[in-house]
């Protein structure tokens, strides 16, 4: 059942990481293979009670911006200011067009938010009008003074550690935010700490020890250490295909036109590099092979560009919830040259997959002018893919 109310979500990524150490703001590195950002977006984007997300960005990382959450749906990102209070308050003020009723204020770099802790954030801010996801404390406690000496020892048992999204009606925490700001407040480290001061009742509701925050070179070598244990089942598989020349004066190899004396005799292009490929990556997921995906005997594919039959083996990858560690290709044949090509071709095959080059691999051999390759009747190609799945994978429910 939709809620009734509209919920935004505000994503604050104007921070630029300086406990992170050296590598650039943190909310756009990588962390098991994917931007801190894009995680932490997705999330949102994907919920279905969310309707718009709100990027705030530092100016100086517009391109990387745009580069890393790609293919995501968002409001235009806005500019953050010169702390995390004053980037949440230029985030309300871009959304107060939208007039949502709802608003989630959401770290860039917490990237393990699940659907389940959004849900749980909507549904406390519709009951309450102000609430934090929170975790209990584990360890005891102190409050220090300037010398270092022991102060107090809070109760415990009372303490939490907030996180977020922390949820609010839309136009009591916007009107916090201005009051803040007309009173010169800047140094309040999470919108319920600015809540409290501006009189509301904070709620907590049942935070997620996984959503936490990277902060640290050490948060960032620890959970990247726990996705890729996760990933730990390694599986591969190999590939195979060849294509007769016909007439025609182009070949496209690897996903790239390659200019050639001869076209393929094929039901789609005939890109025996892209076909060996999709079948090595659909063998490592013990999933069939092209032809029992994309039946020649379907009109739908005559003539089709291969990158999409490779596109879809890397959904189903995805959709296992597994990452593809490496591709490498072969091809067989006495001309065109592969070598001056290479490279073109590895970008070619990392823009299609969504692959870093460096885990793309394109070789090639004659076969000493013996056989059909080196009669010069067609091309051969042989290629392997290797993939990491979750631990508990069980295939298509088999
Ligand atoms: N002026 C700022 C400061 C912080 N943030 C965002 O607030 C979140 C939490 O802040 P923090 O972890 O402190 O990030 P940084 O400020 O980037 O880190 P550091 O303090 O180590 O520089 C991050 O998503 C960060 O990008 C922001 O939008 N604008
Ligand atoms: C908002 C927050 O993530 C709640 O725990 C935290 O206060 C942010 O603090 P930071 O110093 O800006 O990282």
């Amino acid at each position: 059942m939709p809620r009734p109310e509209r919920t935004a979500a505000i994503l604050v990524a104007a921070g630029r990481g300086l406990r992170a150490g050296a590598g650039g703001p943190k909310q756009y590195r990588e962390i098991g293979g994917q931007t801190v950002i894009f995680r932490a977006m997705e999330a949102f984007c994907r919920h279905p009670d969310v309707f718009a997300v709100q990027p705030v960005v530092n100016p100086d990382d517009a391109a990387i911006f745009n580069e890393a959450v790609a293919g995501l749906r968002h409001q235009p990102p806005t500019n953050g200011g010169v702390t995390r209070q004053a980037s949440v308050h230029a985030g309300l003020e871009a959304l107060a067009a939208e007039k949502p009723d709802i608003v989630l204020i959401h770290d860039a770099a917490r990237p393990f938010v699940t659907s389940a802790v959004i849900s749980r954030a909507i549904d406390a801010a519709g009951r309450t009008g102000a609430a934090v996801p929170a975790i209990p404390v584990t360890d005891t406690i102190k409050q220090v003074g300037d010398t270092g000496n022991v102060e107090a020892t809070p109760e415990r048992a009372r303490l939490r550690i907030a996180q977020t999204p922390q949820a609010f009606r839309f136009d009591v925490i916007l009107d916090a935010h201005r009051r803040a700001a007309r009173d010169g407040r800047s140094d309040f480290t999470d919108d319920a700490a600015l809540a409290e001061w501006a009189g509301l009742t904070v709620a907590t509701f049942e935070g997620d020890p996984a959503n936490m925050k990277l902060t640290t070179p050490e948060d960032f070598a620890r959970e990247e250490a726990r996705l890729a244990a996760q990933l730990g089942d390694i599986r591969t598989g190999t590939g195979y295909d060849v294509h007769a020349f016909g007439d025609g004066d182009h070949l496209m190899l690897c996903g790239v036109r390659v200019p050639h004396v001869r076209g393929f005799l094929a039901h789609s292009d005939g890109d025996v590099g892209l076909h060996a490929l999709v079948d090595a990556i659909l063998g490592a997921l013990a999933d069939g092979d092209i032809g029992s995906h994309f039946p020649p005997s379907d009109p739908q594919w005559k003539g089709a560009a291969s990158d999409k039959f490779l596109k879809y083996a890397v959904d189903r990858v995805a959709a296992r919830g597994g990452r593809i560690a490496n591709l490498e290709v072969t091809m067989i044949c006495e001309r065109p040259k592969i070598g001056p090509l290479r490279d073109t071709m590895r970008a070619r095959i990392a823009e299609i997959t969504g692959l870093n080059i460096s885990r793309v691999a394109v070789k090639a051999t004659t076969s000493e002018r013996l056989g059909f390759t080196g009669r010069e009747e067609g091309i051969a190609a042989t290629a392997s893919a290797t993939i990491r799945l979750p631990w508990n994978d069980k295939g298509w429910g088999e």
